[in-house]
């Protein structure tokens, strides 16, 4: 309790604002997520070349979050992104299984990259409610989650087109932060 109020005091005496960046690859749901925390609802999306940026409040932390197009001809600029960001989340298609090789090989190359040393990593192992979706544990043993060393990280189940998981999200950010 001490810590949380310690850290919204502090965020209000800087004005600070946290920024997210929020990758994955094409078709994941990184704009649906994005398009939840803003207008808590469901939106229609189109694939993101690019990027969509928002700023969202969440008790009184202010994030400024970073949705960046996930096709295979935009995942090499996602380094221009990378600068000064507190956490990166990363969002999975759990039912779109034979791409998650391709996706760890991803997520472990960018990690590498200087600007995101100090990031902490959420991952959201989105459409759940698809048959066939692997739960959180099974993608997290897919990606190698277990091999990332000094760093914050955390795997969430989430279904974005009913706001499921989305909020439990914010929330382990806001908590360690
Ligand atoms: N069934 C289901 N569909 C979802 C879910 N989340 C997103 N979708 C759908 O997946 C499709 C792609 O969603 P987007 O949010 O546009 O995906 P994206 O990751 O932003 O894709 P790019 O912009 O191309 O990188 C859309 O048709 C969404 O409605 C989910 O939890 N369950
Ligand atoms: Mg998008």
């Amino acid at each position: 309790m001490g810590l949380i109020m310690a850290k919204l005091f502090r965020s209000w005496w800087e004005g600070r604002k946290y920024k997210i960046i929020v990758v994955g690859l094409d078709n994941a749901g990184k704009t649906t997520i994005l398009y939840n925390y803003v207008t808590k609802d469901q939106v229609e999306t189109k694939p993101t070349i690019g990027s969509n940026v928002e700023e969202v409040s969440y008790k009184n932390l202010d994030f400024v979050i970073w949705d960046i197009g996930g096709q295979e001809s935009l995942r090499k600029s996602w380094s221009t992104y990378y600068v000064q960001t507190d956490v990166v989340i990363i969002v999975i298609d759990s039912s779109d299984t034979t791409r998650l090789p391709v996706m760890k090989e991803q997520l472990h190359n960018m990690l590498q990259h200087e600007d995101l040393a100090r990031a902490h990593i959420l991952v959201l192992a989105n459409k759940q409610d698809l048959p066939g979706a692997m739960n959180p544990a099974e993608v997290s043993t897919n990606l190698g989650l277990q091999t990332l060393r000094g760093r914050k990280w955390q795997i969430n189940g989430c279904c974005a087109v009913k706001g499921e998981g989305l909020p439990e999200a914010l929330e382990w950010i806001a908590n360690n932060l």
